[in-house]
């Protein structure tokens, strides 16, 4: 067997097991297939349905087991136990989000809504351009038949491009599924292609972080209205890359420029220097989701991964973002050196 493309795949399946003992046993055959390919897995969490069958194949294994589960479902009598590494996440969507950005690649066995839901969702994203990770279904017994009868409809009529219906790899079996999941060759979508998800979805998450590390809502804090507000963020902005040692003069400039305003706009200076101390404490998970990469990525990887972050905020002029990516490569380049002292892979 040669070395399979796809380090980590996630699984979407029923969390119940359906009727028929060939859902069954698929789940099993799929948790087989990973495990014979060296493949780890992502999956919903828990013990229950499908999902139990298909965790507890890749388990026994011998390969690395990742549940994300949102705290509500996490107990023991909604979900079951999760055998292997327990993600507990907020929600359902920082859940979706969290299963795409540790898998390469997604399949989904027979389910009911959550399936589905799921199962869509990767599809919608790979047809935005958000991912470019093979989709796989597993048509076990033909469960997703009509499923897949309605898509076609939608191509007929005009709802789905025909080459965005290649988007779904689907095969009856786990080992035909998988050796088509390593030869897919991404969608790619003219207009989708020249949308770039990767910085926005960055930029919420870290204003939003920055925020809530700074712990000051500026809105709620009666001391700005919403144009204040908004500048405040700016502000902040300039103060986190100020701090980042990136920029060098010109931000310095900025910072004393950012400053005056403070003052105008009535933002303390303790404020200031509060919001200065927070954004310089990040863990090595923000880290890790600010540059996109897994505690498996080498440092090369993350070099990579750096390099072309940072130099797609110099384009987009965004020095906010770069000096968090730039923040976030630093703190892991502490924890890689760290580890290479210890000896701890990779
Ligand atoms: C609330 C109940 C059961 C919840 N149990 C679940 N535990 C973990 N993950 C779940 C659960 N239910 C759904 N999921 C997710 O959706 C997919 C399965 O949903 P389906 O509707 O059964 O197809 C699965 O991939 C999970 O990510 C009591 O009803």
């Amino acid at each position: 067997m040669r070395q399979s493309r796809f380090k980590r795949i996630c699984v979407f399946c029923g969390s119940s097991q359906g009727k028929k003992r060939s859902y069954h046993d698929a789940a099993i055959e799929l948790g087989n297939e990973l495990v014979t390919r060296s493949i780890d897995l992502v999956y919903g969490g828990g013990s229950i349905g499908l999902m139990g069958l298909v965790s507890q194949a890749v388990f026994d294994g011998g390969r690395h087991v990742i549940g994300v589960i949102p705290k509500t479902l996490m107990t023991p009598e909604i979900s079951g136990e999760t055998v292997g590494e327990v993600r507990p996440v907020a929600d359902m969507h920082q859940r979706k989000a969290e299963m795409a950005r540790q898998s390469d690649a997604f399949i989904a066995l027979p389910g009911g809504y959550g399936t589905l839901e799921e199962l869509l969702e990767v599809i919608t994203w790979a047809q935005l351009g958000i991912h470019h990770k093979p989709v796989g279904l597993l048509n076990v017994d033909g469960y997703y038949n009509s499923l897949l009868t309605f898509i076609d409809k939608a191509v007929e009529e005009g709802f789905i491009n025909t080459s965005a219906r290649r988007i779904i790899v689907m095969a009856p079996t786990a080992e035909e599924l998988m050796d088509k999941l390593e030869e897919y060759v991404p969608y790619h979508d003219r207009v989708a292609s020249k949308l770039n998800w990767e910085m926005g979805h960055l930029e919420v998450e870290i204003r939003g972080w920055v925020d809530a590390e700074a712990g000051f809502d500026w809105l709620d804090s009666g001391l700005l209205d919403g144009r204040h507000a908004a500048y405040a963020g700016k502000l902040i902005a300039n103060l986190i890359v100020m701090g980042s040692g990136i920029i060098g003069r010109a931000m310095l400039q900025a910072y004393r420029k950012a400053l005056d305003n403070a003052n105008k706009t009535g933002v303390a200076h303790e404020t200031i220097n509060n919001i200065r101390r927070a954004s310089k404490t990040m863990t090595e998970q923000e880290a890790r989701q600010i540059l996109g990469v897994s505690e498996q990525s080498t440092w090369e990887e993350i070099a990579q991964r750096y390099d072309n972050l940072f130099e797609r905020n110099a384009k987009s002029g965004s020095f906010y973002l770069q000096s968090k990516v730039h923040r976030a490569k630093e703190c892991l380049e502490n924890v890689y050196q760290k580890n290479k002292q210890d000896g701890t892979p990779p």
